[in-house]
């Protein structure tokens, strides 16, 4: 998906290291306008280049102060005015806009998080419409510096219960600023507010749906795809590759090939339900390699969580690349492309603004992504949906008749089962005995009609041993441990809240029919501190 060909109005993101730019950018899409997000101090190239209808500047950590503090760039103040591109900044956004011209923030005498009430001033501000003087809101702060001199032009058109600057606007220069966080729930009347400002201030039209984004992948992929070119795609029965893989195939067709791995870390009969689906139900012409033994064997005394994900990578890359050469022999012209499913927060968070502070997910694991595949491989990426988010590649999948039980799907890690068993994972039986704890907690998850509030759950091998008593005989066998989440996008998460008479169920079923286990534990950690998997 090319930013460049999107035909809608477009509001573009300027990231300044705020918590909540995804929540803004996700904000704007649900009301069918197109948005996205870019590091703050990129280049007045990718900014033109993007053709923005609106501009919002983010909040962030940085003080407008500080000698590092990120700054848009040169050029950016001619460009918006010439153009007409009307500006929004966000807390952060709003100093900088007043710093930048010719105003003044100081360091707050009050500094205010959290929740705040903040009055409407102005009688006739173009902010907010015909929302009179003296209207109040609940909103959501997060700020310590204030705006203490307005640049020319400027007018103050709501302050807070502590009477500090909360909303500014310059209608005639098309710029406008608010000290509080619209983008959250908190903010009782933010999305009222967001929705005014695009449709009524700026004029933004609401054109921008899941047909279209599937019209114009679809045409771009047969523009860039040669007639005789063949692709290929790493399937996973996940979501993502699923979606990305019948969207290219209705694009090209047969000339497509997909490969799905059995790397003998797969959970229970996956490899027969994974097959099923798709030669059943989406169609799809894949290969089934058992590479099994391969995979384990490489993985034979290794204990090292991030050797472990290293091995698995490298081992898929070795599959892909066997794959590619297959066939070679068969077409005679090798493959010239390859499907990933990258989606849009894997985007975002490769390239954080500078300083920014924010952790890139591969600091804490290496993610298993095929993106590491070797250069000599010379295969061109197709990554039909790394402009979009979960939930938005769901709605597409639905869009190509993707059966909907299929595409709720909790998410499954590449490295599968082997970050699920700690320690060395081809030791005993440990494997075998988390695919039957894994199939009973998630068959009752489903049973209980929970599956779909769940954004992602599974069992964990503990690879530890305790003292039971079975059958009046003492045991010294294995632990498990139960994880459930919510989440957005999987970056941050909450332990779900299971009632103690389905965990009761799911333990005494756990204990009654694996052999090996005498403790079933659950993890109630959020992430942060604890990360999703536990390797
Ligand atoms: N067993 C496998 N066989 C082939 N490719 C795989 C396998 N496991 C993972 N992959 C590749 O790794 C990519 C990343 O996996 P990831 O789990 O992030 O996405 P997904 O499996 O497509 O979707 P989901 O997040 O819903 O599980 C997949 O899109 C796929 O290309
Ligand atoms: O394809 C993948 N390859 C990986 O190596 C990998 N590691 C974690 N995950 C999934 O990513 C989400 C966040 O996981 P963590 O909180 O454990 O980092 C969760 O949904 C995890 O299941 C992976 N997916
Ligand atoms: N949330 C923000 O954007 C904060 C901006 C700035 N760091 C302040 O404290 O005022
Ligand atoms: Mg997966």
């Amino acid at each position: 998906m090319d930013a460049q060909k999107v035909k809608s109005d477009l509001v573009l993101i300027l990231d300044f290291g705020s918590q909540y730019t995804h929540l803004i950018t996700r904000r704007i899409r649900s009301l069918s306008v197109f948005s996205l997000c870019i590091s703050g101090t990129s280049p007045l190239k990718s900014i033109i280049d993007i053709n923005p209808r609106v501009i919002i500047l983010s909040g962030g950590p940085h003080s407008v102060h500080a000698p590092d503090a990120p700054v848009f760039c040169d050029g950016f103040v001619e460009y918006v005015e010439a153009n007409g591109v009307h500006v929004l900044g966000i807390c952060y956004g709003l100093q900088l806009i007043v710093q930048k011209l010719g105003g003044l923030v100081k360091v707050g005498d009050r500094q205010e998080y959290g929740k705040m009430n903040i009055e409407v001033i102005s009688e006739n501000s173009t902010f907010f419409g015909s929302r009179i003087k003296g209207d109040k809101q609940d909103v959501w702060m997060s700020h310590g510096d204030e705006v203490s001199k307005l640049p020319d032009g400027f007018k103050v058109v709501a302050v807070s219960q502590q009477g500090a600057v909360a909303a500014i606007e310059n209608p005639s220069r098309k710029f406008y600023g608010l000290q509080y966080h619209p983008e959250v729930t908190h903010s009782t009347q933010g999305m009222k507010t967001l929705r005014y400002f695009l449709f009524d201030v700026c004029g933004v039209s609401a054109d921008w749906n899941m047909e279209d984004v599937l019209n114009e992948e679809i045409k771009v992929i047969k523009e860039t795809v040669g007639a005789d070119d063949h692709v290929i795609c790493a399937l996973s029965g996940g979501v993502d590759s699923t979606v990305a893989a019948t969207l290219v195939h209705k694009a090209i067709g047969d000339r497509l090939h997909c490969i799905f791995v059995d790397n003998g870390l797969l959970r229970y009969k996956e490899r027969e339900r994974v097959m099923d689906t798709f030669e059943e139900h989406l169609h799809l012409p894949v290969t089934c390699v058992d590479a099994s033994e391969q995979f384990l064997s490489k993985l034979k005394g290794v204990a090292d969580p991030e050797t472990k994900r290293k091995i698995i990578g490298k081992e898929f890359i070795c599959i892909f690349d066997e794959f590619a050469q297959e066939l070679e022999k068969k077409l005679g012209n090798k493959p010239v492309y390859l499907v990933q499913g990258t989606l849009y927060p894997d985007v975002i968070e490769s390239c954080p603004p500078p300083g920014s502070g924010r952790n890139h997910s591969h600091t804490i694991k290496s993610h298993h992504n095929v993106g590491g595949l070797p250069k000599d491989m010379k295969l061109k990426l197709i990554e039909p949906l790394k402009l979009l988010f979960k939930d938005e590649v769901r709605a597409l999948g639905k869009i190509l008749n993707i059966p909907e039980g299929f595409l709720k799907r909790h998410p499954f890690p590449g490295p599968g089962l082997a970050v699920r068993v700690l320690g060395d994972v081809t030791e005993g039986n440990h494997l075998e005995i988390l695919r039957q704890v894994d199939e009973i907690f998630i068959q009752s998850i489903k049973d209980a009609g929970l599956y779909d509030e769940i954004w992602q759950a599974f069992a964990v091998f503990l690879g530890i041993l305790s003292v039971g008593v079975q059958g009046d005989q003492r045991t010294h066998s294995h632990v498990v441990s139960l994880r459930a989440v919510t989440s957005q996008d999987g970056m941050t998460a909450d332990w779900y809240r299971f009632d103690s008479e389905f965990l009761d169920q799911v333990s005494r079923k756990i204990t009654n029919n694996v052999r090996g286990v005498n403790r079933v534990t659950l993890d109630i950690t959020s992430k942060p501190p604890s990360t999703i998997e536990w390797e």
